[in-house]
């Protein structure tokens, strides 16, 4: 890596954000800290981390050629993906020109597509995960339920934070969720992945960071997860011994293989002792948004670390903690935020607003962040703090 530089000159050390939400808003931050150019790129204006970068872009970062252009014309050091939905055949294409991409294009590609990580963790790697099948046609989506029976969950290929997702009990819910996931992916209709539903005692991300200097795990975070979005987290999740054990093997394998530097967040189901893969972020995570207060460096401030090749020689967790998001629902433009003072009252509470500019539909436009004596304590407080905002559309 060349020397840190100063930003708008022309031996500036420069970062191509792709995606710039309230994700990319902290790595943002985190960069600037080091007096790195942030360039941020996104399909709409004024996104969150476009508000805290040196420049932007709006471009549609699916199509090839408008996200050619844009790298082409900036020239940055390295591109960071903040979001699945890139075109990334061109990161790889342009990695192989010498591009660094984190945590490498291949990474990228691989995780922009359900399809790519599941193969890779469950039938190359052999990770346990539940029961899958992947359909084209609504035809071949009965022959997949059928095979893997009820309950099961339907997600499109290439999603987050649970479009087009649905969880089917019945038979007479199959149509309803074929069609949500024709219509809610992010990249338009298409593939489908038909899940056999894990029945598990709780759920989590294990922030895992590979860095110059090896692999560190952050303790685990614990979520809850309502249609398909994460509502609350908190850090640390009690795990058996053996069902952390377990977790960091697979981990360090998923992210092994994967390879390249920074921050990964990966899912994992947890029943009794046994750990079942579900899925992984090659960049932080968003229930991952608690290490804001619950660690020394956060896992944004990690994956700034991390990308620039910076030491990481201990991350310190600093108690129980947990985050919960703040979601509006309608639609409008510029709200406005009533409550904040409210919201702050309590002792060792947070707030981050990120600033989105327009609502359609359900979006996470905030999330407090608590700590307290013990998890329970962090979540209500987390809780009673969203409860204090209120978002005017
Ligand atoms: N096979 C499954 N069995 C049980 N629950 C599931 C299954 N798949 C998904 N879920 C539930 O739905 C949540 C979201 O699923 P998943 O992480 O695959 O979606 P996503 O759209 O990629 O979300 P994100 O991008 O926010 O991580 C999971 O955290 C879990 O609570
Ligand atoms: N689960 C993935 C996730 O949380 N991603 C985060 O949400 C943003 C998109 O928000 P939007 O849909 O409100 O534009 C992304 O840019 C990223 O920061
Ligand atoms: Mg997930």
């Amino acid at each position: 890596m060349k020397p840190f530089g100063t930003p708008y000159s022309d031996h500036a050390l420069r970062v191509l954000l792709l995606g710039s939400g309230e994700l990319g808003k902290e790595v943002a931050i985190e960069l600037q800290r080091y007096a790195v150019e942030v360039i941020a790129v996104d399909r709409y204006a004024d996104a969150p981390a476009m508000q805290v970068a040196h420049r932007s872009h709006v471009i549609d970062m699916l199509d090839g050629a408008a996200l050619r252009a844009v790298i082409e014309q900036e020239q940055p050091d390295l591109v960071v993906p903040e979001i699945e939905a890139i075109h990334t055949p061109t990161l790889v294409e342009l990695e192989k020109g010498g591009l660094r991409v984190i945590p490498t294009a291949r990474a990228a590609w691989l995780t922009m597509d359900r399809e790519g990580i599941r193969r890779l963790a469950a039938e190359e790697l052999k990770l346990p995960t539940s029961r899958y099948r992947f359909c084209d046609t609504e035809a071949e989506y009965r022959d997949a339920v059928a095979a893997i029976g009820l309950p099961f969950v339907i997600k499109p290929v290439m999603s987050s934070s649970g479009k087009g997702q649905s969880l089917v009990r019945e038979e007479g819910e199959l149509q309803h969720a074929w069609e949500y996931a024709q219509s809610g992916g992010r990249a338009g209709k298409g593939r489908v992945i038909v899940e056999g539903f894990v029945d598990f005692d709780y759920e989590i991300t294990l922030l895992t960071v590979r860095h110059k200097d090896g692999v560190s795990f952050c303790a685990p975070i614990g979520h809850r997860q309502e249609d398909g979005d994460y509502r609350e987290s908190w850090q640390p999740q009690p795990m058996s011994p053996a069902a952390l054990a377990e977790a960091q093997r697979q981990a360090e394998a998923i992210t092994g293989a994967l390879g390249g530097w920074g921050v990964f967040g990966v899912e994992f189901f947890v029943k009794g002792d046994s750990v079942i893969f579900s899925e992984v972020s090659p960049r932080p995570h968003d229930t991952g948004l608690v290490t804001l207060v619950s660690q020394d460096l956060s896992e944004f401030a990690l994956h700034a670390r991390a990308i620039l090749g910076l030491p990481i020689p201990v991350i310190r967790q600093l108690g129980p903690s947990a985050s919960c998001a703040v979601l509006v629902e309608g639609e409008g433009a510029a709200p406005r935020y009533h409550g904040v003072a409210d919201a702050l009252k309590e002792a060792d509470t947070q707030l981050r607003i990120f600033g989105k500019p327009t609502v359609k539909g359900r979006r996470r436009m905030a999330v407090t962040l608590a700590r307290d004596e013990s998890v329970e304590a962090a979540k209500a407080k987390a809780i009673r703090a969203a409860k204090a905002l209120r978002i005017e559309l």
